[in-house]
C-alpha cells in the first residue's frame, strides 16, 4: 500500500539492489536499504519503517542482534529473517526473539512477496490497536484521578491535550472537585513531566513574604536578606509552577505576575534586571474572579492572561454515577497507605453515599472514608455507622463557596442540613417512618413526603 517503508538489509548489494527491484514491481511501497545493522538501525531512528527484511548473518552485527535491537525500539516493526543454508539454529532462535517469520535464501520471489504483504498487514493492525488503546486510556484516567461519567472522560481528554501544548491554564471549579490532581496531570503528562512540578499555595504564604518567594531576592535586598535567594519562578524553570488558589494574591503581586505573564521575564528582589523564565503557568481557583474583577478585587488583565485555556472540574454532583469507583478508590487508597485491612460498604451506605448532597465535593467523600478507618472497628460499613457521617463537617463554611448567591447557598444549605437529619434520624430507628416522624414530632406524612423528595430509600436502611 503506498505510504508503506520495507527496509532490506543485507551486506551484499547486488542481492540487495534485486530484492528491491522485486519488491517494487509487487508491492506500491518505499523500500530502503542498508548493508549492515548499524546502517539500518540509523535508517530506522530517522524514518517510519513498517516491515524490515534482514539476513540473519552479517559482518558486526548480525541479523538476531539488530532484530532485538529494532524490537527494543519499536516493537510493532514487523520483521523477517532471510535464513541461508545450515543456520537452522538461528532461526529458531530469531522466531523466539519475536521475527514475525524467516525465508529461506535463495529467496522465493513468490514467498517473499506473500510474507511482505502479510508483515505489512500485521504492522497496521498492531499499529491501529495502539493507537485505539491510547484513545480509551486518554479519556479513562489522567495521572490519578478516577472517573468514568462523561464529564470526567471530558476533563481527561482536555488534560491530555492540554499537556501538548505550554499555554497558561486557569483550572476551576468548586473546592474540593480535584483542581490540585488536575493541575498535577497537566505537568506530568507533559514534556516538562519529569521535572518538579513548583507548587504556590498563594494564601499559604504570608503577603510580605510572597513577592520574594515567588520572584527571589539578591544579597542585601531587604535586611534579613544575607543570601541570593532563588524564587520559585527560577525553580520552576523549563518546568510547571502551580498557583493555587490565585483569586487569594494581593492586587500588587497580581501586577508583578501579570508582567511574568506578558514578557516571561522576572526581576528578584534588589536586582535592576530582569531575566527571562521558561515557565509554563497552570493555576487554580475556586473562587468567583468575575464577581472579584467587579469588585476591583482581582485585575481583568491578569484574569484574561491567566484563562487562555481553562479546565473546569465538575462538582461531585455532577458525576455522581463515578461515587462508586471512587468509594472503591479511596477504600483502596486508605488501606493500603495505612497498612489496614480493607473495608467494605454495604449496598445500602453506597445507596445513601450516591444520593446525598456533597457541599465538599471528592475531598469530603475521601475525608469520610479517611474518617472510617480511624474511628469504625468494623471491616463492613453499614447504615449504622453512617451517624458517625456527622453535621458540623458539611455544614462548615469552609466547604461553602461564600461567593455565591444568598438564595443558592441557603438551599443548598437546607438540603444537605435535611439529608443529614433524615439519614441520622432514621439511621437510629432503622428505616422505621413511624417511630422517626415521633422522634422528629414530625407527622407521618409529613416524614414521608420529605422522604420521598430526597429520595431515601428506606428498604436499604431496614435491611
Ligand atoms: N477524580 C478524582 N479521583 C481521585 N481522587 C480525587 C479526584 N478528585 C479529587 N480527588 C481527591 O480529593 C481530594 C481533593 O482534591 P484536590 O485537592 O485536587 O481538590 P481542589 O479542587 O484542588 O480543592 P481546593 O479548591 O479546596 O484546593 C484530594 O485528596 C484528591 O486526591
Amino acid at each position: 500500500m503506498a505510504g508503506d517503508t520495507i527496509l532490506v538489509v543485507d551486506d551484499e548489494s547486488d542481492l540487495v539492489h534485486g530484492l528491491r527491484r522485486t519488491i517494487r514491481m509487487d508491492i506500491d511501497c518505499r523500500v530502503l536499504t542498508a548493508e549492515n545493522g548499524f546502517q539500518a538501525l540509523d535508517i530506522l531512528s530517522k524514518e517510519a519503517v513498517d516491515v524490515v527484511l534482514a539476513d540473519v548473518l552479517m559482518p558486526n552485527m548480525d541479523g538476531l542482534t539488530l532484530l532485538e535491537r529494532i524490537k527494543s525500539l519499536d516493537p510493532a516493526v514487523t520483521v523477517i529473517i532471510m535464513t541461508a543454508y545450515g543456520t537452522i539454529e538461528k532461526a529458531v532462535e530469531a522466531i523466539k526473539k519475536g521475527a514475525y517469520d524467516l525465508i529461506q535464501k535463495p529467496v522465493d520471489e513468490d514467498r517473499l512477496i506473500h510474507l511482505l504483504r502479510k508483515g505489512l498487514e500485521l504492522n497496521r493492525l498492531v499499529r491501529e490497536n495502539a493507537r485505539l488503546s491510547e484513545a480509551v486510556s486518554r479519556t479513562e484516567t489522567a495521572g490519578s484521578m478516577v472517573g468514568r461519567s462523561r464529564p470526567m472522560r471530558a476533563v481527561f481528554e482536555k488534560i491530555h491535550m492540554l499537556a501538548q501544548s505550554d499555554v497558561t491554564v486557569l483550572v476551576r471549579g468548586d473546592t474540593g472537585t480535584g483542581k490540585d490532581l488536575a493541575a498535577q496531570a497537566i505537568h506530568q503528562l507533559s514534556r516538562r513531566g519529569h521535572r518538579k512540578l513548583i507548587t504556590v499555595n498563594c494564601p499559604a504564604l504570608p503577603e510580605s513574604i510572597l513577592e520574594s518567594e515567588l520572584f527571589g531576592y539578591r544579597k542585601g535586598a531587604f535586611t534579613h536578606a544575607t543570601d541570593d535567594h532563588l524564587g520559585m519562578f527560577d525553580q520552576a524553570n523549563h518546568s510547571s509552577i502551580f498557583l493555587d488558589e490565585i483569586g487569594d494574591l494581593n492586587l500588587p503581586v497580581q501586577t508583578k505576575l501579570l508582567r511574568v505573564l506578558q514578557d516571561k521575564e522576572i526581576r528578584p528582589l534588589g536586582c535592576n534586571r530582569s531575566h527571562l523564565v521558561d515557565t509554563r503557568i497552570i493555576a487554580a481557583t475556586n473562587r468567583n474572579l468575575e464577581l472579584k474583577i467587579k469588585e476591583n478585587r482581582f485585575r481583568e488583565d491578569l484574569f484574561y492572561r491567566l484563562k487562555v485555556a481553562t479546565l473546569t472540574m465538575p462538582s461531585l454532583d455532577q458525576i455522581r454515577e463515578d461515587i462508586p469507583l471512587l468509594v472503591d478508590h479511596f477504600l483502596e487508597r486508605v488501606a493500603s497507605e495505612q497498612d489496614k485491612a480493607r473495608k467494605s460498604v454495604t449496598p445500602g451506605v453506597l445507596n445513601h453515599l450516591v444520593g446525598r448532597q456533597w457541599p465538599g465535593n471528592t475531598r469530603q467523600l475521601e475525608n469520610l472514608i479517611r474518617g472510617w478507618y480511624a474511628v469504625v472497628p468494623d471491616d463492613r460499613i453499614s447504615t449504622a455507622h453512617l451517624a458517625e457521617d456527622s453535621l458540623p463537617a458539611v455544614c462548615s463554611t469552609e466547604l461553602i463557596d461564600l461567593d455565591k448567591p444568598y438564595q443558592e447557598l441557603k438551599e443548598q444549605a437546607i438540603g444537605v442540613f435535611t439529608l443529614e437529619y433524615l439519614n441520622r434520624l432514621l439511621g437510629k430507628t432503622g428505616g422505621n417512618v413511624s417511630a422517626a416522624a415521633q422522634l422528629s414530632g414530625m407527622k407521618r406524612q409529613s416524614l414521608q413526603k420529605i422522604i420521598r423528595r430526597y429520595g431515601i430509600d428506606v428498604q436499604q436502611m431496614r435491611s
